[in-house]
């Protein structure tokens, strides 16, 4: 008889949800993670999703310093009774990627696999946070959800003048969560330490690339849709009502999840 040895046992899971930033191409007057979308803020619909995730770990919510008591009240009571998650609160920085350092210092020691998720991303199924997690498992490497680009695409100059049409093909938008072996991700934000203003990166692979590290994709979702700008909030309440009509249904069919 033969058994497989995984060869990448990361078997401690931490999440670190970054929701300190202002909203500012929101500009809805509250920090974005706060705004409401079907009568809950965006950080509830992400720690209720996290909290799902099978197996239990450690979520730290990284939000602005005056935010952190009543976000730790709301999330607490969110996790299930018995289960297996742990919830804990830290203020965030300046920049996205200082937040994010500062979660995954806060994170339990023994957490070996983070995943790094944005706020502003409330609808996204538990389903990629564990595609995500089961990929930097298989691999040992940083893991990141992508979704081809569908429109054309045009380099254009300060005026508005269309230059050229850039090819498409190798290109990809990509996600939230993403996923890293902790050694790999804490490395990298360290080495980045503070990036001078311009030249911030906007996201965790591009830490763990300058790093030198390298990221793989695996299919992202339409539902893990970023809230930006004012427009995207029609877009996330369309989505979410959609959602909550297909579970309804799903509970009235015969056989269905009563
Ligand atoms: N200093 C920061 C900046 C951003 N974020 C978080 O990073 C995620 C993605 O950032 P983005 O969508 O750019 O959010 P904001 O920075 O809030 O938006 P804006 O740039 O329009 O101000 C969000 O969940 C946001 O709360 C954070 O935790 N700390
Ligand atoms: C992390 C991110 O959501 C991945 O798409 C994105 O890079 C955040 O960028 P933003 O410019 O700070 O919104």
């Amino acid at each position: 008889m033969t058994f497989e040895v995984d060869p990448h046992p990361l078997a401690q899971l931490g999440v670190v949800l970054v929701a300190a930033g202002r909203g500012e191409r929101l500009g809805a007057g509250v920090p974005k993670a706060f705004v409401e979308l079907g009568g809950r803020t965006l950080v509830e619909h992400c720690v209720e999703t996290i909290v799902s995730l099978h197996g239990g770990g450690h979520l730290v919510i990284v939000v602005p310093e005056e935010a952190a008591a009543a976000t730790l009240e709301l999330a607490s009571r969110l996790v299930p009774a018995g289960s297996a998650w742990e919830v804990a609160v830290t203020p965030g920085g300046r920049e996205r990627h200082e937040s994010v350092r500062f979660g995954v210092a806060a994170l339990h020691e023994t957490v070996d696999l983070v995943l790094v998720h944005d706020a502003a991303r409330p609808l996204t199924p538990a389903a990629l946070f564990e595609r995500v997690g089961a990929e930097v498992r298989r691999t040992g490497a940083s893991v990141i959800p992508a979704l081809p680009v569908v429109d054309t695409l045009k380099r254009v100059s300060a005026d508005r003048v269309v230059h050229e049409t850039v090819d498409r093909a190798p290109l990809v938008a990509v996600q939230t969560p993403q996923g890293f072996p902790r050694e790999q991700l804490a490395a990298a934000h360290d080495r980045l330490g503070s990036a001078p203003a311009g030249s911030e990166p906007t996201d965790d692979a591009e830490v763990v690339q300058r790093a030198g590290g390298s990221v793989r994709t695996v299919e992202g979702e339409t539902l893990a849709h970023k809230l930006t700008t004012p427009g995207d909030l029609a877009l996330l309440e369309a989505l979410l009502q959609a959602l909550l009509a297909e579970r309804r249904l799903a509970t009235t069919q015969p056989g269905g999840d009563r």
